[in-house]
């Protein structure tokens, strides 16, 4: 019989009402695996956190990749499943999916509607999840999403919807697999760029931060970031990645004083390309800002700050095979 760890860190999938009449995670993994009855594959199951995705730091990051990898060193586990909030699924997982060099399969899964409710969708996402890490047709495809029948390749995904039962959307892709009943089905495999190694603790105090390109939009929060300890700032651009002549003044400062800047898209799909002068992409790209291909911004967001507490410095050659 497969043997599948299941780990828990909170979500919507541990959440229930609190008297004040507002969802929060407080159910540990015991309760969520009693809810699934009996199967055909082994369970094991361990609380690392008890959060919403939205509270996590870099260190319960850190904290989750940790307790992944030592499931998967052990040779009687075949898969692992992350229980998660969706709000940062996107982050957590492609993170693991970066440090991933293992050929078993490492499954997220949650819900969108909370553990008492009575159409809560966690117990179905969690039997799947659990078929999929059990599956050897999963091996070999890095780190997965399974959510509402349909099964992700971290890289690349996102949550693009607040409330849907199927919240998660493949930037220029689709789902790379899906559940017929029970069988776990794949209809391709995605390329797997060279593993990095694990975050270090480092990686808790790398600060990256966002700032946005809109109407009006000045440097002040990007020079606000580098004030903070930022080593390194993401622009998200407007359309192929353009800014304006504040921050393409401010970019060319930054990168001058050793600051990475990060060129990304507030779009939700598509590359950073450098079409426009006149305070656009092209500009910010000649005043050294990295462009960050068609990776979702706050995946991009994660691969600086593992690349920089690696003491790596985010270059386009190093960055090629990522994006
Ligand atoms: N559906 C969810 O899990 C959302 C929740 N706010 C979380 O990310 O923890």
């Amino acid at each position: 019989m497969p043997r599948v760890a299941v780990l828990a860190t909170g979500g919507t999938i541990a959440s229930s009402k609190g008297a004040d009449g507002t969802s929060v995670a407080s159910r540990g993994v015991q309760d969520l695996v009693a809810a699934l009855g009996a199967g055909d594959v082994a369970v094991e199951a361990r609380d690392v956190l008890q959060l919403g995705s939205y509270l996590l730091a870099h260190r319960h990051l850190r904290l989750i990749a940790e307790a992944v990898a030592a499931e998967l060193a052990r040779p009687e586990v075949d898969g692992v499943v992350v229980t998660h909030g969706t709000d940062t699924m996107e982050e957590t997982a492609y993170l693991l999916d970066l440090v991933h060099n293992s050929p078993k399969p490492v499954v997220f899964t949650g819900a969108q509607r909370p553990a008492d409710a009575a159409d809560t969708d966690g117990p179905a996402n969690l039997r799947e999840a659990i078929a999929v890490a059990a599956a050897s047709r999963a091996r070999g495809h890095g780190v997965l999403i399974s959510f509402a029948g349909r099964i992700y390749a971290a890289r690349g995904t996102r949550k693009a919807h607040t409330v849907a039962p199927a919240p998660f959307q493949t930037a220029d892709g689709g789902p790379i697999g899906r559940m017929d009943g029970t069988d776990v089905r794949f209809a391709m495999q995605p390329l797997r760029p060279p593993a990095l190694p694990l975050p270090s603790t480092a990686f808790d105090s790398t600060r990256v931060d966002v700032v946005s390109a809109y109407p009006g939009a000045d440097a002040a929060l990007a020079a606000a970031a580098v004030e903070a300890g930022a080593a390194a700032v993401v622009i998200a651009g407007s359309g192929v990645g353009n800014g304006n002549h504040a921050l393409c003044a401010w970019a060319e400062e930054a990168v001058r004083a050793g600051v990475v800047v990060g060129l990304s898209t507030r779009v939700a799909e598509g590359p950073v390309v450098p079409y426009y002068g006149n305070g656009g992409g092209a500009d910010l790209m000649r005043a050294g800002a990295v462009p960050l291909g068609s990776l979702p911004l706050f995946q991009a967001r994660i691969l600086l700050a593992l690349l920089i507490a690696g003491g790596r410095k985010p270059d386009g050659q190093l960055l090629d095979p990522y994006l």
